[in-house]
């Protein structure tokens, strides 16, 4: 699989992307062989950039082996340091000692959810590393947003062409949260009514 040089501009024009002002994103790595997001995320977090700090940026953080994964705000990329998987992640201080805002904990809604995953489908099934981090993190966000009467975010998953298998193959168990669209070099694919209402 070979890097798509330009994959992040034509996609990020994507209107979804642009409309959204409170994103989570995962860190992409390389030797996960993910569709690459520094790029993008570089740009959200560039003062200079045309987004400007309009955007609010809540990263991955794994707490435990226990399916315990935290979102934690960012404003720039040096806010990141390597964990043990080789995955960069937010230290859980910023430079000042102070805590870094977690998504779970802030009172304004996230609009839009870009995931990772080993395989996707056309159904909206998604393969991840089997820790059941982000399915667990989706399913307390959903809840929270249902309490709080938010609109549900979107779950956009970012997936090479190869990655998109055939209906059926994935294994699906109960817990897990289906994506409303899918987004590869090929194209956008929206799944949920969600996703078609909002494309
Ligand atoms: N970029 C990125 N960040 C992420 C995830 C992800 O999938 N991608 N995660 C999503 O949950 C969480 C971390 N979970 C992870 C779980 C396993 C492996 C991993 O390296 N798995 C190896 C096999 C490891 C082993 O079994 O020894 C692999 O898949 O090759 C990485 C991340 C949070 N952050
Ligand atoms: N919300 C949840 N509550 C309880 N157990 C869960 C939940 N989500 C996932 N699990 C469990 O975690 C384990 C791993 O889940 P799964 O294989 O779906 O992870 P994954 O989707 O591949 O990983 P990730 O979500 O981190 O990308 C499974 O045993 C699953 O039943």
């Amino acid at each position: 699989m070979t890097a798509r040089p330009g994959y992040s501009k034509c996609n990020f024009e994507l209107f979804w992307f642009k409309e959204s002002k409170r994103l989570c994103a995962y860190i992409s790595c390389a030797q996960l062989r993910e569709v690459d997001t520094s790029k993008v995320l570089s740009e959200v977090l560039s003062p200079n950039s045309e987004h400007g700090h309009a955007k609010d940026l809540y990263v991955p953080r794994v707490e435990d082996k226990n399916r315990n994964m935290r979102m934690l705000k960012i404003t720039t990329m040096d806010d990141l340091v390597k964990n043990s998987m080789n995955i960069l992640e937010p230290s859980p201080l910023d430079a000042s000692g102070n805590a870094r805002e977690e998504v779970l904990s802030t009172s304004s809604p996230v609009d839009l959810f870009l995931l990772p995953g080993q395989a996707f489908d056309r159904t909206g099934r998604r393969l991840g590393r089997g820790g059941g981090y982000y399915d667990t993190f989706l399913m307390r966000y959903q809840e929270l947003a249902k309490e709080k009467g938010w609109d549900q975010p979107l779950l956009v998953a970012l997936s090479y062409s190869v990655q998109i298998l055939e209906e059926g193959i994935i294994p699906v168990n109960s817990t897990d949260v289906p994506i409303d669209a899918l987004v590869s070099s090929s194209g956008i694919i929206p799944i949920s009514p969600a996703a078609l209402a909002r494309i």
